[in-house]
């Protein structure tokens, strides 16, 4: 019930609108019904004396407007106000449905919102099947939940109507049938709390079968290669199984719900007739009028039953996806500055500290990375060189030391402006399962064909391009497995330059590259020195002997190399 709380504040016109809509619609339904015991009445042709307390409400009704309760008109009634019901469950049902889809769109969006907005950190530690499990599925799940609460609460307004007109016919009747249905509810209620325990495994499970099938087909060509598929497919065909005793669960309680409920009412019927006409001889329109009305109460109060119990096994996807968001939303990377940067003499580190927990990788690191320059940094794996990195584009930030642009300090700077002036080249090629264009330009519309070309050419990938069916146009395949290592090297490469940053990263950018492909890469690189600072962390030599400075990151701390290693940056 909390959940129809939550959405019905996040739009509450609409769902008065609604409420209003079901209402009246019952209300109208329940009119339209009520002319069947005159209708029956005048069938019997009993006197007016003999009316039902309801009969005689609306025998004078319709004599205020000028109707007679003939047959035609009594039927006329009941066709005009289920015309009228329809129509305003019609407008009832289309704000449902729009805002069963406003609320799955508002918790995607809402999560793409959080998500766009998140610290680095957030993403290091939080598997992708999470995230796409919450936008595709627990959202699907978190509307449908939804829809659920307010079909219920329609089928409850129903029943008020319903016991209304009951009341005013038979009081004592009334009573009884209500506490039957009362019975019958809280009998089968322990089956719903199956159904709401089966619900929350399902999302449980789905969340963990989804995040290990991403993983796993992310990393199929090491399983297939490896020839591991016997070890992962009893997982994935695992976690698949459980799934599916938890869906086989949901199913099995809400048809013995269905089934019981359908029993209890056909008992309580033909219990009732008997009793109303055998024991009390009670007259026979007024005992199937009765029976009508019950019938069509107790009918909507187990739909009412069956909808809360679909809303139960749904209702966890909401809070799921509730806490996927809130914890999204409570790694909102801060961004202070307001400074726009202009990098016109360069960066320095000063007495740089960062930890990752109680790991300290970076122990006062302190050096220059000069505008217009080529810098290198060399060091043993896990020294803290992609560390250092992601502090200049602010993705971690230090526990103690300062970064300076130009002596502005790094956390003053305007933080998207100052990551738009960079282009990057990570240590792990990333391209995305579209074209090489669109991998180059990333969309933005304000790079053309040319310039794409002409970063193509200029990191060496125009050779193979050209023999392309398609050209630039070529979709380059998921994680780009189409392309070779040193290919989607290249691209990545054009994709850093093609912007024509002001500032130059690039983490080991040619690893995958032969010799002679790597040594024309950095000379290329070095070339635009004039024209863009560059920060390069490499392994190999060439970029070294073409450096302008080089510097050693090892034990937490940067070593400026000598001439020995760095022969240019001697001369
Ligand atoms: N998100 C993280 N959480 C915890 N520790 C991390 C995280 N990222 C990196 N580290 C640790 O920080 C240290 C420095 O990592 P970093 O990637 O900066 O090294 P590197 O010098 O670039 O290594 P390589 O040359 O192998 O790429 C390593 O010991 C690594 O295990």
């Amino acid at each position: 019930m909390k959940l129809l709380l939550i959405f019905s504040r996040s739009d509450p016109w609409r769902s008065a609108l609604v409420v209003a809509s079901l209402v009246l619609a019952a209300a109208v339904e329940g009119f339209g019904f009520s002319t069947l015991l005159p209708l029956l009445s005048l069938a019997s042709n009993r006197p007016a004396s003999e009316h039902s307390a309801l009969a005689q409400i609306i025998e004078p009704v319709l004599s205020s407007v000028g109707l007679h309760p003939s047959t035609p008109v009594l039927l006329l009634v009941i066709l005009v106000a289920l015309l009228i019901k329809s129509a305003l469950l019609l407008v009832a049902n289309r704000q449902v449905g729009y805002t069963v889809a406003q609320v799955a769109t508002d918790l995607r969006l809402r999560l793409l919102r959080a998500l766009l907005c998140t610290r680095w950190a957030y993403f290091t530690s939080q598997p992708v099947g999470v995230l796409a499990n919450a936008f595709a599925a627990e959202a699907t799940r978190a509307s449908q939940a939804y829809l659920a609460g307010v079909t219920m609460i329609s089928q409850l307004i129903i029943v008020i109507a319903y016991a209304v007109i009951a009341a005013m016919t038979s009081s004592p009747a009334t009573g009884v049938a209500i506490l039957l249905g009362i019975v019958t509810v809280s009998i089968l209620s322990h089956l719903v709390h199956i159904t709401r325990a089966a619900g929350t495994l399902q999302t449980t499970l789905q969340k963990d079968a989804i995040t290990r099938l991403i993983d796993v087909f992310r990393g199929i060509k090491l399983v297939k290669v490896m020839g591991r598929e016997p070890i992962v497919a009893p997982i994935l065909v695992n976690e698949t199984e459980q799934l599916n005793t938890a869906l086989r669960r949901q199913v099995i309680t809400k048809e013995a719900v269905a089934a019981l409920q359908d029993m209890a009412l056909m008992s309580y019927v033909a219990i009732s007739v008997y009793v109303c006409i055998v024991v009390l001889g009670l007259d026979l329109s007024l005992v199937f009028m009765l029976a009508l009305v019950f019938i069509r109460m107790l009918t909507s109060l187990n739909k009412a039953q069956r909808q809360y119990q679909d809303m139960a096994e749904k209702e966890s996807a909401y809070w799921s996806l509730l806490s996927t968001v809130e914890a999204a939303e409570a790694e909102r990377e801060m961004i202070t500055g307001d400074t726009l940067p202009h990098l016109s003499r360069g960066i320095m580190l000063r007495d740089v500290v960062f930890a990752h927990d109680t790991h300290r990788v970076l122990d006062g690191v302190s050096f220059d990375i000069p505008t217009g320059k080529f810098t290198v940094l060399v060091g043993p794996s896990g020294a803290g060189k992609t560390t250092i990195i992601d502090l200049l584009a602010r993705l971690v930030s230090p526990q103690s030391g300062h970064i300076y642009v130009d002596d502005v300090p790094l956390s003053e700077l305007d933080t998207t402006t100052w990551r738009r002036m960079i282009g990057y080249v990570p240590q792990e090629t990333v391209l995305f399962n579209e074209s090489i264009a669109l991998n180059v330009s990333l969309g933005d519309p304000a790079i053309g064909r040319a310039d794409i070309e002409d970063a193509l050419r200029r990191c060496g990938a125009w050779l193979f391009i050209q023999h392309l069916p398609q050209g630039i146009d070529s979709n380059v395949g998921e994680l780009g497995g189409k392309l070779s290592g040193g290919e989607r090297q290249r691209i990545a490469i054009a994709r850093a330059l093609v912007r024509r940053p002001l500032l130059l990263i690039l983490d080991e950018p040619t690893s995958m590259l032969d010799t002679t492909s790597e040594e024309a890469i950095w000379q290329m690189v070095a070339g635009l020195r004039s024209q863009v600072t560059i920060l390069a962390v490499s392994h190999q030599q060439t970029p070294l002997s073409l450096a302008d400075q080089a510097y050693r990151i090892e034990s937490g701390h940067a070593v400026l190399l000598g001439p020995a290693e760095t022969p240019r940056a001697a001369t």
